[in-house]
């Protein structure tokens, strides 16, 4: 049994104002969540992920607000804990992401389908950044902030499992974008530090200490992060704002504030018909207020608006930089051209990549298209991909060289079965058969198509370059 303080039911039932609602409220807080999964169009095939659940005895169950969201049907077949050690959610074809939480993105994109330039105000640990690159193809720049020093540690490692190239991380309070950077995101998300009175299925504790004071204080930074979202925002630009809790202090009000001090110059996108269903739970307003009980999920909330094209007047005069320094440079030509022969060993082509080439010390990396507008504005934690190191003996590619661009190599590409992978992400290196189509050096290796990381071929075995830090425990290969 889950404990619920009373004061937020006396709370919830003023706002819900409908006893049944309350009643089913307080139900589905009781029961479990159900589980789903996010496929990764960057590093997997759709139909052959949900063709791989299905033989192994699951039903995949579409989220009808993300295409490339399904919940997993266990009633034939209890999942493993600690399905996250599965080689295919290692090999980053796959985020374990909660159904409510898919919802922003989607509504980001419906409303602004084709953005260069997104900010994530607040994108630890990951989800909703992930889900943006995969929208975008990995092309353009996504800027994902993080507060929190730890949690930033693991949204890089999300970016770095799931393929993501086109992020700058930042470590900002996520107030300080409306100076920054004004008027210069096409989109932006802020998923809110919130209270989280819709986690409580998964966490049994996140209502037992619940107080309106605290909800009320929290409204004050929510306030002061939308206001900064939005200022940071192109006219004609869009933002959507969500929390994964319920009442209406963190929700409906936050954004009516937004709409009070902006009058002139927001208006709310609504969300009603964002998918089949949409307006079961959907506010007078337009925004989308998902409770638990109504599609077995999380509770959530989204709101989506657009900032007029016409110019608004800004109370800022001046960008506050929060960076000058910017230690790197674009590559020579003869840095290229010999970067460029070291490819070609892998039947790799550099060209299309060749204006997002940048080098400091010995490092050459990979940045996202775009970056130069924001040089010199923010302090950038890590930018793009690094590729290779130059060293006397030549340049040595990186692993994420690899599971970023793995896909474009045409030669020096092996695949693992499934036990070789395992003892791939073991760390231990791999005994082959004596290959005719791999020269001894730099390989790619595969699982299930998709690029996992480097090795290095010394003729009947495969010397393991996958980094210290990835190395698991136990990885399994079977659902
Ligand atoms: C709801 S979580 C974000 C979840 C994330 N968007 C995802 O989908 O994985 C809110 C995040 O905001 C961060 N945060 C708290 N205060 C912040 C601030 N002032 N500026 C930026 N981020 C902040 C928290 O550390 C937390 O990681």
């Amino acid at each position: 049994m889950k404990n619920i303080s009373p004061d937020f039911i006396a709370h919830i039932s003023q706002q819900l104002n409908d006893p049944d609602a309350l009643q089913a409220l307080l139900d589905y807080s009781q029961k479990p969540l159900r589980k789903s999964i996010r496929i990764n169009p960057l590093r997997a095939n759709k139909e052959v992920v949900v063709n791989e659940w299905q033989q192994a005895g699951y039903k995949l169950d579409p989220i009808p607000w993300c295409d490339d969201g399904f919940w997993i049907d266990e009633t034939y077949k209890p999942l493993a804990d600690g399905f996250g050690k599965l080689l295919p959610h290692l090999a980053g074809q796959f985020y374990i992401q909660e159904s409510s939480s898919m919802l922003p993105v989607s509504a980001l994109f419906a409303a602004h389908p084709d953005p260069t330039m997104v900010l994530d105000v607040a994108a630890a640990p990951g989800s909703k950044t992930t889900q943006i690159s995969a929208a975008m193809n990995n092309d353009g720049l996504v800027v994902a902030n993080e507060l929190s020093s730890s949690r930033l540690k693991v949204l890089y490692a999300n970016l770095e499992r799931t393929g993501v190239s086109n992020t700058i991380l930042c470590h900002h309070d996520g107030r300080q974008f409306g100076e920054a950077t004004k008027q210069t995101f096409d989109a932006i998300l802020l998923d809110a530090p919130c209270g989280g009175e819709g986690t409580v299925r998964k966490d049994p504790e996140a209502l037992s200490n619940w107080s309106l004071a605290s909800v009320l204080s929290i409204s004050e930074l929510q306030k002061e992060l939308i206001m900064s979202a939005f200022n940071a925002l192109k006219p004609g630009g869009t933002l959507v704002y969500s929390t994964c809790t319920l009442s209406k202090e963190e929700n409906q009000l936050v954004c009516q504030h937004l709409l009070d001090t902006h009058s002139n110059s927001v208006e709310i996108f609504p969300l009603n018909a964002l998918f089949a269903g949409a307006d079961k739970v959907a506010t007078p307003e337009g925004y989308l207020h998902l409770y638990p009980h109504l599609f077995d999920s999380e509770g959530f909330f989204v709101a989506c608006f657009k900032k007029k094209p016409t110019p608004v007047t800004d109370k800022f005069n001046h960008d506050s930089a929060l960076s000058s320094r910017f230690p790197f440079s674009p590559l020579t030509n003869k840095e290229y051209q010999e970067l460029e022969h070291h490819c070609a060993a892998l039947g790799w082509s550099l060209e299309p990549h060749k204006k997002q080439l940048w080098k400091r010390d010995n490092e050459i990396w990979y940045f996202p298209q775009g970056i130069e507008k924001l040089i010199g504005k923010l302090r950038m934690s890590r930018i793009g991909v690094k590729l290779a190191e130059s060293h006397r003996s030549g340049y040595r590619l990186q692993h994420q060289a690899a599971t970023t661009f793995g896909h474009e190599f045409k030669q020096q590409v092996y695949e693992l079965n499934s036990q070789q992978a395992v003892e791939y992400y073991q760390g231990r290196d791999i005994s082959i058969e004596k290959s005719d189509s791999l020269t001894k050096g730099e390989v790619a290796v595969l699982y299930q198509g998709t690029v996992i990381g480097l090795a290095k071929n010394l003729g009947n075995k495969l010397k393991n370059s996958l980094p210290r830090n990835l190395v698991q425990d136990n990885p399994f290969a079977t659902l």
